[in-house]
């Protein structure tokens, strides 16, 4: 079965929009993992304008599923990680001022600074993952880097999965055999949604885990969050 990660970064945008504590954020996580979650995700931006760093030390004192920890390795997002040594962490090449992320790694070009990267964290007991594009090239840079695994950016299968499911996961598919080829575990994530997770799941071989938040969250205003969670985990069986 395809793990599900909750990345929780939107519960942290509502709570911050007033200032106080409302939803509390950690009570929220105990929540997601009693009714299922096999993870949280958390994705502290530079700016924190959502998950704060504090956060991120607050969440590994409860969590008890796995904790992935998402960002630029920026030097205070890397000292954070080796601080808190969360089950994981995942790299994304977001620019500070980015609305959302938006690419993955050119992990041919940041060789060498994913090498280094994915060494400390490695060393620190972490498994490491580095978010990339359906590219076969990227996905073979990957293995160079000394990752464990990858996870691939599925905006684009998102953005295209309503007009052309297989037009749109073709190229996922792809390069899911070709990281299995290389020795790489296969994460994926980024708009993800109860509508597009069935056939992506079903169509995408060697498939171990997905962080999905945005859309959950969104669904959860309608659905609640337990019939969410347990909506996703039936159609990743
Ligand atoms: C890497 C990734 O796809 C997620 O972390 C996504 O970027 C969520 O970030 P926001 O919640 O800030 O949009
Ligand atoms: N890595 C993807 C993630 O954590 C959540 O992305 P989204 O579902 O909020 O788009």
């Amino acid at each position: 079965m395809v793990r599900l990660s909750v990345n929780v970064n939107k519960i942290a945008t509502l709570r911050n929009a007033r200032g106080g504590n409302m939803p509390d954020l950690l009570k929220v996580v105990r929540d997601i993992e009693a009714f299922g979650g096999e993870g949280i995700t958390i994705h502290p931006r530079p700016d924190q304008r959502h998950i704060r760093y504090q956060d991120a030390r607050d969440l590994k004192k409860i969590v008890r599923t796995e904790l992935n920890i998402e960002g630029n390795p920026i030097p205070e997002f890397l000292d954070l990680v080796l601080q808190v040594r969360p089950d994981q962490v995942t790299l994304v090449p977001d620019a500070p001022d980015a609305i959302t992320s938006n690419a993955g790694w050119d992990t041919i070009a940041h060789r060498d600074f994913l090498r280094e990267v994915i060494g400390k964290c490695r060393k620190a007991g972490i498994r490491t993952s580095i978010f990339v594009d359906p590219d076969p090239e990227m996905i073979r840079g990957a293995a160079e880097t000394g990752t464990d695994r990858v996870e691939l950016y599925t905006e684009a299968y998102a953005r295209e999965y309503p007009t052309d499911p297989e037009g749109a996961v073709k190229a996922y598919r792809t390069a899911a055999n070709i990281a299995h080829e290389v020795g790489l575990g296969l994460n994926a994530g980024h708009d993800l949604s109860l509508e597009n997770i069935a056939y992506f799941k079903n169509q995408v071989p060697h498939l171990q885990e997905v962080s999905i938040g945005h859309a959950l969250i969104c669904e959860s205003l309608y659905l609640g969050l337990e019939n969410v969670i347990n909506m996703y985990k039936n159609k990743l069986r």
